[in-house]
């Protein structure tokens, strides 16, 4: 990915960074780098997700998938990192593939029935995917599901892989069942997955070059240096965090390729999971160009000057000419692709922002195929624990989600947990129809 920072620079902006900050604050980049760089040499938990460019084994992962590789439907049954990354993946290169995907990542009733009827499970993969084993939403959605195919006596044993830790339910199910398993690598985080068994069993099964998006990857990672002035991941890393420090407190994501929405919602994770702690942190908004021109871009050029807006241009894309219409007025449509079109709105865009003085950060591709989209995902990661660096907080947990998971388990019986007590004493001041 190549990075443009132009419209972050206090010359531009406000809140912006002067070229000036930006020297400085490169000394602290260096240090960062050090860090990182030594972290991921002694395989640290979390640094070692910038590993698995090289510790990926995809040829592993494609033996495990083999006993599905013709399945119409994947039904992934995972959440939070254990989902995002392999549907970012899946959903970006929908249009190469013969097999739908879909992620099982919420326990809405209707939404599961609907997935689940009208549907031919002879031909439909379960991939369950929890590094624990133990998340609530997988276990119950896993159940449903098995319960489903038994219902229509499909033998799911046939048509399950699963990618686990070391231990736990799902690991004690797959030695039970004899199933198919990966693990998920030791030392990286759900958040940081994508490049692992995580993200990539589905996106075998979907078809797609495993090697392609590693290599994307591992092109990204051989630019990471001590510099933010030579390393795409670590300007767009050290420039977040430099804006937050000035009042961007804000990160809206704004791909200008539907295939990339899923994308935005796996960056929202990434930066909300790893950078939301001790009070600090950027809110990221998933978005999607050029749909939220007609939607958000009034507050993000009229609003409070408290949010960067992130565009990902896409670079080329398969076109479709807009037909003529003989009516002069709308000539210029006619002379014009949809590409073109989608092009100029961004372009546009980008510049209003510009001209109203709000910062903007251009992260382009060279269009959207595994190769691109490894580097994204590996460029997001890096610039991601880089910020964490300058933030100095713990990157690589995320003790806040415990406590609604406590809750949860005591008000449905699971223990005796006071988060539970204290759902009961909620504060109510009701204003009913
Ligand atoms: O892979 P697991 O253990 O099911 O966790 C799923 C997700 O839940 C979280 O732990 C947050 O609750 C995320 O960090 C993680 O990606």
């Amino acid at each position: 990915m190549n990075v443009d920072i132009g419209n972050a620079l206090a010359s531009v902006a406000s809140p912006g960074v002067s070229r000036e900050s930006l020297e400085r604050l490169n000394d602290q980049v260096g240090d960062a780098h050090e860090r990182i760089e030594q972290g991921m040499a002694d395989a640290e938990h979390g640094y070692e997700a910038l590993n698995l460019p090289q510790r990926t084994d995809p040829s592993e992962i494609r033996e495990a998938v083999e006993p599905v590789a013709d399945a119409e439907t994947l039904l992934t049954i995972g959440i939070g990192g254990s989902a995002l990354g392999a549907a970012t993946i899946t959903d970006a290169l929908a249009a190469e593939s013969d097999t739908e995907a879909i992620y099982l990542d919420n326990v809405d009733p209707v939404w599961i029935s609907q997935h689940l009827e009208n549907r031919s499970l002879e031909n439909t993969a379960i991939n369950v995917v929890s590094r624990s084993g133990t998340t609530a939403e997988t276990l119950a959605n896993f159940l449903v599901v098995r319960d489903a195919f038994e219902s229509a006596d499909v033998d799911w044993t046939e048509r399950t892989i699963v990618t686990t830790g070391e231990s736990g339910p799902l690991r004690n199910l797959s030695d039970r069942h004899d199933l198919p398993s990966l693990r998920v690598p030791d030392g990286v985080p759900g958040r940081f997955s994508a490049l692992s068994a995580v993200g990539l069993v589905a996106a075998a099964v979907c078809g797609h070059d495993l090697e392609a998006l590693l290599d994307g990857a591992a092109a990204e990672a051989e630019t990471l240096s001590g510099s933010l002035f030579e390393c795409p991941a670590y300007a767009y890393g050290a420039t977040t965090y430099a804006l937050d420090q000035r009042g961007a407190g804000i990160n809206a994501m704004v791909p200008y390729a539907e295939s990339l929405e899923t994308y935005a919602e796996w960056f929202a994770q990434l930066w909300a999971e790893s950078l939301g702690k001790d009070d600090l942190g950027q809110t990221p908004v998933r978005a999607l160009g050029v749909t939220d021109q007609h939607s958000q871009l009034q507050l993000y050029r009229a609003g409070p000057r408290d949010k960067l807006v992130t565009f990902v241009s896409p670079g080329d894309l398969a076109d479709r000419p807009i037909p003529d219409t003989g009516v002069d007025e709308l000539a210029y449509l006619s002379d014009a692709t949809l590409a073109d079109l989608l092009e100029a709105e961004f372009e546009a865009t980008e510049a209003s922002l510009a001209a109203a003085g709000r910062p903007n950060v251009r992260v382009e591709l060279d269009g959207v195929d595994e190769y691109e989209l490894g580097g994204l995902l590996y460029g997001m990661e890096a610039a991601c624990v880089l910020a964490g660096e300058l933030y100095a907080v713990n990157t690589f947990e995320q003790p806040a989600v415990e406590w609604a998971k406590k809750a949860t388990r005591g008000l449905l019986g699971g223990g005796d947990f006071e988060e539970a007590d204290a759902v009961a004493e909620k504060t109510e001041l009701r204003i009913e129809r």
